[in-house]
């Protein structure tokens, strides 16, 4: 089973289980059509999220206030009737089991059928919503400290807001409704609210994450004795000292999660995929592993060769996750994907691969401390265009070529250089034509063994210090930023600078603490351990726990606030598609939704015509515009890292001018060897998914209909949207990976909602 269909049969395990909890609309339809009984709950599985560092009774107690659990109790959900109507009428389950939003692969007769009867009126935004109620309701009931599950349903309603898009958009061609095309501009900004929800969500959970993983005993291995005691879900692994055996040799450690010696390359993933999807919403991330030579950090990163999907690390995993998540945004975003392989090695930048065959030379490539307006801290690096995942297989294929045919020397190093994977990523968005920047760097760090002094002399001294450097260094950043520290000593080390963009402010840090589980390694792997406690602790301390306090308030009524939102669009939708069944009339001849009559009472009117801009919400919903990403800023750090802003956004993009003023008064470019924190003893003295419509039309309106949605489709796969309301062409960038540089010249547009820079045009280089 492929990784997509095992995502889906995982999403149907889950809705199964909410069906139990009460919601009907996740229940299975057989093959024949019949509504089968409801679905017997099943565990859920812990490897869904991250722990968070608020405690359970925290959480709870929180929640257990909020706005949302009073919104549960909201008369349009709790209606029994409308539970009833979509009991009732169970078309729509169809849908929901097809993955939801999928309307474009049905064939037309089928989506004609269920549009004749109503289906899609009741198609399950409100059942979605009652998904997502249960979950994060049972979440609380768990008192688990998690948002569970939180990440495929986000996905799930983007793909359905993303389908509506494209079926009001067909219809508004088919009848040059103005209407129509407006409620699909509307779902637009829906859209941009659920990911701005789904980031925050995501912060929640940590902008410093640690996993560790063991690795299990190689084959021929023979002496299997091992330090690991014991690992559970929740992050928890206790290692035995061998010296002393029994409970006091017993030391306990605390992790986001513990990933076994079990463990596949898919389960690792299965944790990571969040943070690679934000790098698609404009955000920075830093992946990298850490750990003593051998013990795995390669392996999850790369792994062990990349003929074999099963055996892909991380690096493939996050761009072929890219690359399919940017597929299924691109009637909304397109984006343009290019890497970049350094290495550094001896506090030096190297060029790692060459995808020209030119000779390496392995001249040493300058970093840039300053801002940078394509946010590149090495300029000189080339950055390679990739559009599929094979791009970038054959590109490291070729990179590898490389460095055995010219460098054989470079192998032995490997252990004893960083090496870094960077992917820019970059979005317009063809609505507002607002662009996004995001940077994810996937790190393999040098061992971080230490190294004894009396044993290595010359090169191999030199480069121990130049590793021991650059760690204490990483290490040194990464405790800065988890203290709130008001200055962060980026500038000590090659690897911290080159990293800068993606560490800090609102990037998103994930370390793999890689150990290897034998006896004779217990030393080292306690070193890398109190080195990843470090790092984690400070994160999970009780300084961050108020501010989430006050975060999971703020996205609970945001959630509040959306389902409002969402309940009048889909109000709006059925009379709009009432209106497609009966032209000319305004009036409910054939929909009697509890919600819409109850809208009508209040108002005295039939219709509830309120636009989404005006819903009781009160809040403005931008489409991918500023304030999409301006209140991420709310924990204002000092290190405000505002490359996931628009572009118009004027502030530096890796610090601000302040702290780079203070980077320089500050003059720390001094020898990293004077700093020794605990962790400084490395040194030491001892598809395309868009499945083909036939447009068999047959004259009919609705077959008209579906064959413009069938056309939208097959347009959208030659990467070719036509929309009423789509900008001008001109507001597209040429390719800057084709041509080497990014020259986006955008009106942005003045929303109502949020931005109030005046109309301006804006170039930009990428490279
Ligand atoms: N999870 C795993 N499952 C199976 N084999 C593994 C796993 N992790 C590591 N290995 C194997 O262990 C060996 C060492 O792993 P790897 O080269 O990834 O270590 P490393 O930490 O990157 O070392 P270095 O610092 O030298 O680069 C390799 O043979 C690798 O295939």
């Amino acid at each position: 089973m492929n990784s997509m269909t095992e995502n889906r049969a995982k999403e149907h395990g889950r809705n199964s289980n909410v069906a139990a909890n009460g919601d009907f609309s996740a229940q299975v339809l057989t093959s024949n059509g019949e509504l089968e009984g409801s679905s017997t709950p099943k565990s859920e599985s812990p490897k869904g999220g991250f722990s968070s560092p608020l405690s359970g009774e925290e959480k709870r107690k929180i929640l257990s206030e909020s706005k949302f659990q009073r919104s549960l109790k909201s008369p349009i959900l709790s209606d029994p009737s409308t539970t009833l109507t979509h009991v009732g009428n169970y078309k729509f389950h169809e849908v929901f089991q097809l993955k939801q939003g999928r309307y474009m692969d049905l064939p037309p007769s089928k989506i004609s059928e269920m549009m004749k009867s109503n289906s899609l009126d009741n198609a399950p935004t409100q059942s979605l919503l009652s998904v997502v109620n249960s979950i994060l309701d049972e979440s609380v009931e768990r008192n688990n400290s998690e948002i569970p599950h939180q990440n495929n349903l986000f996905k799930a309603r983007e793909e359905k807001y993303q389908s509506r898009i494209r079926v009001l958009e067909a219809l508004a061609i088919g009848f040059k409704l103005k209407t129509l095309a407006n409620a699909a501009q509307n779902y637009h900004s829906v859209l941009a609210e659920n990911r701005k929800i789904f980031n925050e969500l995501q912060e929640l959970k940590g902008n410093i994450r640690v996993y560790c993983r063991i690795r299990p005993f190689l084959p021929g291995q023979k002496e299997r004795k091992t330090i690991i005691e014991h690992i559970d879900e929740n992050g928890e692994l206790i290692v035995a000292n061998p010296s002393k055996p029994g409970k006091d040799g017993h030391r306990l450690f605390k992790f986001n999660k513990v990933f076994g010696q079990a463990s596949t390359q898919e389960d690792v993933f299965s944790d990571t995929q969040p943070l690679i999807r934000s790098v698609l919403d404009g955000y920075n991330v830093c992946i990298f592993a850490y750990g003593q030579t051998g013990s795995g950090k390669t392996y999850t990163m790369t792994g062990p060769n990349a003929s074999s999907k099963e055996n892909w690390g991380v690096n493939y995993r996050a761009l072929s996750d890219l690359f399919s998540i940017s597929q299924t945004r691109k009637s909304s975003i397109s984006y343009e994907i290019g890497v970049q392989m350094i290495e550094i090695y001896n506090e030096q930048c190297y060029l790692k691969y060459n995808i020209t065959f030119v000779s390496l030379n392995f001249h040493t490539l300058g970093i840039v401390t300053h801002y940078q307006p394509n946010g590149l801290a090495v300029p000189d690096a080339s950055m390679h265009p990739v559009k599929s995942t094979s791009d970038v297989i054959e590109l490291m294929e070729i990179g590898l070529k490389n460095r055995s045919v010219s460098f054989t020397a470079l192998n032995e190093r490997s252990s004893r250089s960083h090496s870094c994977v960077t992917i820019h990523v970059r979005g317009l968005d063809s609505k507002t034509g607002a662009t996004l920047h995001g940077n994810l760097h996937l790190v393999d760090l040098a061992g971080s063994e230490r190294v004894d002094r009396s044993e290595v002399t010359g090169d191999r001294l030199k480069e121990a210090q130049h590793i021991n450097k650059s760690l204490s260094a990483l290490g040194d950043v990464i405790f800065a930023l988890a203290q709130k520290s008001s200055h962060v000593p980026y500038r000590n080390s090659k690897l911290t600078q080159v990293l800068q963009s993606s560490l800090g402010g609102q990037a998103k840090t994930l370390m793999f603490v890689q150990l290897n589980p034998d006896v004779i390694s217990y030393s080292e792997t306690m070193s890398t351990l109190k080195f990843a406690e470090r790092v984690s602790g400070v994160e999970l301390g009780a300084a961050r726990s108020n501010k989430e306090g006050r975060d999971v308030r703020e996205l609970v009524e945001q959630v509040a606030s959306l389902r409002n939102t969402i309940a009048k669009k889909d109000e709006e939708i059925e009379r709009l598609q009432l209106l497609k069944v009966h032209p000319g009339t305004g009036s409910l001849l054939k929909y009697t939704s509890p919600s819409l009559n109850r809208e009508s009472e209040k108002n005295g009117n039939n219709v509830p015509k309120k636009s989404i801009r005006n819903s009781s919400s009160g809040k403005s919903l931008g489409g991918l515009t500023e304030k999409t990403t301006s209140s991420d800023h709310d924990n204002s750090s000092d290190y405000s890292d505002s490359q996931h802003s628009m572009e118009h956004d004027e502030r530096p993009q890796s610090m601000s001018v302040d702290e780079h003023n203070r980077d320089h008064d500050h003059g720390d470019d001094h020898d990293h060897e004077d700093h020794h924190g605990d962790y400084d003893e490395r040194l030491s003295d001892t598809s395309d998914n868009g499945t083909s419509i036939g447009a068999d039309t047959d004259g009919s309106a609705e077959n008209v209909v579906f064959a413009q949605i069938a056309k939208s489709n097959s347009s959208e796969r030659l990467g070719r949207i036509s929309r009423p309301t789509q900008k001008s062409e001109n507001a597209k960038p040429t390719s800057p990976l084709s041509k080497g540089s990014l020259k986006i010249s955008t009106s942005l547009k003045k929303t109502s909602s949020v931005n109030t820079t005046p109309t301006k045009s804006r170039t930009r280089q990428w490279q």
